[in-house]
């Protein structure tokens, strides 16, 4: 059976798309992947008309999304010329080497595309792991509210990404699972 929630992103090095996959793996959803020329794949446009929720994902460059994804975004404006996603569920992450990094903003330009497009946005729905005995790998310890926030230091490999950050993943990708059953 076709998954109601579909994942769209960009990742040019790997590291957006390993948080994809970990997204994907607590929610069910289906990947589909932005490639370097900011196409999504044929069957695409087809799966996110098709979705209850789109979650949307970029690395951040240069403190917003990346121009492939831009692109994908530019080219959804055909969708809200007919509203063609109001009503369905949203999300958004973002992958970026600083832990601050500017993430938030791309969160933000995520944020915007789904109002743009009259969507209900899901937030993380977790505590942040702020504490004095909080450390790197526990669950939100960037402690992001509106979107999933995961850092790789730019000298890592995907493979070398903080597994606290994948298991934040996950757990949001739960999240939107649960919002989908919820909300119908
Ligand atoms: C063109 C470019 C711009 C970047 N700008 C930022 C930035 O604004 N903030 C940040 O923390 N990291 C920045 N980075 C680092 C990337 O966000 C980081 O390497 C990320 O893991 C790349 O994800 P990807 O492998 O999915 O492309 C930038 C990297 C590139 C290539």
């Amino acid at each position: 059976m076709t998954s109601p929630i579909s994942i769209v992103f960009h990742s040019g090095y790997g590291h957006t798309a390993k948080v994809a996959q970990a997204v994907a793996q607590g929610s069910g959803a289906t990947l589909l992947a932005i490639n370097e020329q900011g196409e999504l794949p044929p069957e695409g446009w087809d799966s996110l008309a098709a979705s209850r929720a789109i979650v949307f994902g970029s690395p951040t460059y240069m403190g917003s999304v990346s121009w492939q994804f831009k692109k994908f975004m530019d080219t959804s404006s055909a969708v809200w010329a007919r509203q063609g996603w109001k009503d369905k569920l949203a999300a958004g992450f973002t992958n970026s080497a600083g832990i601050n990094g500017d993430k938030l903003s791309t969160l933000h330009t995520l944020f915007t595309l789904s109002q743009q497009h009259a969507m209900l946005w899901v937030s993380t729905g977790m505590m942040p792991s702020n504490a004095k005995a909080s450390a790197r790998d526990d669950v939100n310890y960037l402690a992001s509210f509106a979107g999933l926030m995961t850092a790789t230091p730019a000298d890592a490999t995907p493979d070398e990404m903080v597994a606290g950050d994948l298991e934040t993943a996950r757990l949001f990708g739960q999240r939107i699972a649960d919002s989908v059953r919820r909300l119908g």
